[in-house]
């Protein structure tokens, strides 16, 4: 995942701008990209076919659980060459989109909690209301909690993962706002920019879910924005958004996330600090996570020995 992310950054190679340079043979002073890309294929190269040709010997023994993305293609019996390439890379793109990218948006899931004790209060009330105590909540839940979909919302357009979306270039010439724009022009989307606009979003560095008044409507259109735009948007919108709402609304439910405690016992408030890269983290922070009663402990304890089996 970093080699992708040091990849994809514009400007990072210059031969991204001086195609030219393709030509310069590896050993030539400006060809040393040749031997990072070499490598750099290497690993990926191992990681998809390692993990395929793990998934494919471990069929029968029960370490691969089920289901899984390749398992409906495998159990139809053995895939051609082709379909063996694409079920590979198809399985790199759906790791390699989904990894870093959610794991940077629960982070800062959690971040976000330490810093607004309120925002939890109101979400946990809802849940409470809607849900009660005695069981778990379920994705099916989201539809009667606007609140909790405006937290997860407000997730993504106070702090994407992807705060410059995918770099593209144009495949001809435009025009735009009488700008004329050229065939093979890199474009930067800045989804930051869009989702901060303050002519569209009052005081838009702060984290407010109230700010959407629970219209579905202007919440819609943060994730238009947030997952990219045209025939290469995010394929993966809809399983991110929900895995967000479910770690969100199972954490809620049972556990109260608060600042850590220095030795003297006194709250560490983290500052809200993010990286600058492809995909954006918080800057490391520490957290607590104290379940909310008895009961919502054994709720948790329960599920995860449900899972373990
Ligand atoms: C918080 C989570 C995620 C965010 C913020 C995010 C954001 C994005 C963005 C901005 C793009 C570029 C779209 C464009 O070029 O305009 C993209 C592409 C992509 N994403 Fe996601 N994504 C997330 C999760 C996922 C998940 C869970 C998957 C797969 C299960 C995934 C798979 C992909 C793939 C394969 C592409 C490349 C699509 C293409 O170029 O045709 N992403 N994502």
């Amino acid at each position: 995942m970093h080699n992708f992310a040091e990849a994809a950054l514009p400007g990072n190679f210059l031969v991204d701008t001086l195609p030219i340079l393709r030509y310069v043979p590896s050993w030539m002073p400006g060809g040393g990209f040749k031997k990072t890309a070499k490598e750099w294929h290497r690993v990926v190269d191992n990681a998809g076919w390692g993990i395929y040709n793990w998934r494919v010997s471990n069929q029968e023994t029960g370490q691969v659980l089920l289901p899984n993305l390749w398992g409906a293609h495998l159990d139809e019996g053995t895939p051609s060459e082709q379909k063996t390439f694409d079920l590979v890379w198809s399985g790199v793109a759906a790791v390699g989109g989904a990894l870093d990218t959610t794991r940077a948006m629960v982070a800062k899931y959690f971040l976000a909690m330490v810093l607004h004790p309120e925002v939890q209060r109101k979400a946990q009330e809802e849940i409470d209301r809607v849900i009660g105590k005695d069981r778990l909540p379920d994705i099916k839940d989201k539809e009667d909690l606007p609140y909790m979909r405006a937290l997860v919302t407000e997730m993504f357009r106070w702090e994407s993962s992807t705060p410059f979306g995918i770099i593209h270039s144009t495949s001809g010439d435009d025009v735009y706002n009488g700008v004329t724009i050229q065939k093979g022009t890199t474009i930067i989307p800045n989804i930051w920019y869009m989702l901060h606009d303050p002519e569209i979003y009052t005081n838009p560095s702060v984290y407010d879910p109230d700010r959407y008044e629970g219209s579905d409507v202007a919440m819609k259109r943060v994730l238009d924005v947030a997952f990219g735009f045209g025939r290469r948007v995010c394929p993966g919108s809809h399983f991110a958004v929900a895995s967000l709402y479910s770690i969100a609304l199972a954490t809620l439910a049972t556990c109260d996330v608060l600042p850590a405690l220095d030795e003297q016992g006194r709250e560490i408030i983290p500052k809200a600090a993010f990286t600058s890269a492809l995909i954006s983290f918080p800057e490391p922070f520490k957290l607590r996570i104290r379940p909310r009663s008895e009961k919502a402990r054994k709720l948790l304890q329960e599920a995860c020995s449900l899972t373990e089996l």
